[in-house]
């Protein structure tokens, strides 16, 4: 037990998280790659702007290119030329003149705002405004959105597909990119099967290492899936030495409480350095962490719905700062329980619920009826987690409680 543990050995998840920040260091290697294959990747340089957006002054409206001191209510102007998006007129409006101009169009010489054309009435080479017109209006200004020379990104930024849009606003081809850590995953457990396996009484399918799979690779990790190992010495060995070589973080799920079958935690003492944690949360208590020669190993608690918490708590953003990525705190709100939840004192509960806003914008949640850390239905249905503080107890139907709503990542939506 350390300093950092309460009176039964558990440690909060805050220093759980701040011990992990503290040792898993930043990516060193980058890599230039194309624009379009970039998405989910992180910035390892700033992009700055070489050229102003928009590039020149022009309209943001189809109508008709003016001086706002000719356009008095009911002025007519004469039309004498057009203004087209890639076409820009080389014509100077003059007083008591106005060019027609679509939206995106330059604006011509002379002009300083434009009309647009349901308030104006054409008749031959005569143009007769309904209203007055001010200075600048319906003018998009150079550099509005982008100046030349800004930070249009910073260095950690991971790069989503309106970013994509963005980068090639300022004419970008390139960026540079921090390398992906390489993730290695298997399962241990004699109980384990695959689908497509027969189930032997006693079994069940290995569940969690498709499910952390599947989220590491929609989180854009590269992943190395050594499948299911024996329950044996050798066996692990051998895995935890291969995952060792090929990648930068190896996570395995289960085997990391007080059970008897606990070879990967005696085979990581002998390779490298191994902690084991009891963290103050529910569920996910029990897990270890450990540095072999050349990775990160995260052994995650066997029940299914705590290794995806444990996952989503600490490995995740232990991945993220790895990758080079800006920290992200997770978006939490104030919601009142629909019904009373249970709680005991001592850990943080992440109880899985559901959040629903109501017509005044307040959310409200209830807690899935089966709490069970094996029931991994209770996640799947869940739209949310309720943060239980840890130090609270029972909560009354009407009390104020905090939520973390599920991203796109843990649910679709
Ligand atoms: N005497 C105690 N027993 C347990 C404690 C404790 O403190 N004292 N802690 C409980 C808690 S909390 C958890 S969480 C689990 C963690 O156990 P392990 O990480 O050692 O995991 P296992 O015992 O191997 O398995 C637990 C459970 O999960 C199932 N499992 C394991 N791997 C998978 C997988 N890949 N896919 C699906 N399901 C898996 C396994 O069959 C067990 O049912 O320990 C409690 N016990
Ligand atoms: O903490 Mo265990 O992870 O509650 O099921």
């Amino acid at each position: 037990m350390t300093a950092a543990c309460d009176a039964n050995g558990l440690l909060s998840l805050e220093v759980a998280k701040q011990r992990l920040d503290n040792l898993v260091s930043l990516p060193n290697a980058f890599i230039e790659i194309a624009l379009g294959e970039a998405v989910g990747r992180v910035l390892a340089t700033p992009v700055n702007s070489p050229i102003n957006v928009p590039g020149f002054d022009n309209s943001a409206m189809d109508g008709y290119a003016v001086r706002a001191t000719d356009v008095v209510s009911g002025a007519s102007l004469r039309l004498i030329g057009k203004a087209l998006a890639g076409q820009p007129s080389d014509l100077c409006v003059s007083a008591g003149e106005c060019i027609r101009i679509t939206t995106g169009a330059k604006m011509p010489a002379g002009a300083d705002a434009v009309v647009m054309q349901e308030q104006a009435a054409r008749t031959g080479e005569s143009v007769q405004f309904q209203q007055a017109a001010t200075a600048g209006q319906f003018v998009r200004r150079a550099g509005d959105d982008i100046s030349c020379g800004q930070v249009v990104l910073p260095a950690g930024h991971k790069l989503s597909a309106i970013d994509i849009g963005l980068l090639t606003s300022i004419g970008i081809e390139t960026v540079t990119v921090w390398r992906t850590p390489t993730v290695a995953l298997f399962s241990t457990g004699d109980e384990l099967r695959l689908p497509g396996q027969s189930l032997p009484d006693g079994c069940i399918y290995d569940t969690n290492r498709p499910a952390l799979r599947a989220l590491l690779q929609q989180a854009g990790f590269e992943v190395l899936d050594l499948g299911l190992i024996a329950d044996d010495p050798a066996a692990i060995r051998n895995a935890l030495l291969r995952a060792d070589a090929d990648a930068d973080v190896i996570i395995t799920s289960g085997g990391v409480s007080v059970g008897e079958a606990d070879f990967v935690g005696q085979i990581l003492a002998e390779l490298g350095d191994i902690d084991s944690w009891k963290l103050a949360i529910k569920p996910g208590k029990p897990m270890l962490f450990g540095r072999l020669p050349q990775s990160l190993f995260f052994g995650l608690p066997g029940n299914p719905v705590s290794a995806m918490v444990t996952f989503y708590q600490l490995v995740l953003p232990s991945l993220r700062r790895m990758s080079g990525q800006q920290q992200q705190l997770p978006m939490r709100l104030k919601a009142t329980a629909s019904a009373g939840l249970k709680k005991q004192p001592g850990r943080t509960d992440f109880q899985r619920g559901i959040c629903t806003q109501d017509p005044n914008g307040e959310w409200q949640v209830t807690a899935l009826p089966n709490q069970s850390s094996g029931v991994l239905s209770s996640i799947s249905r869940a739209n949310c987690f309720i943060v239980l503080e840890r130090e609270r107890g029972n909560v009354a139907a009407g009390e104020t409680v905090w939520i973390e709503p599920f991203d796109a990542y843990l649910r679709a939506i």
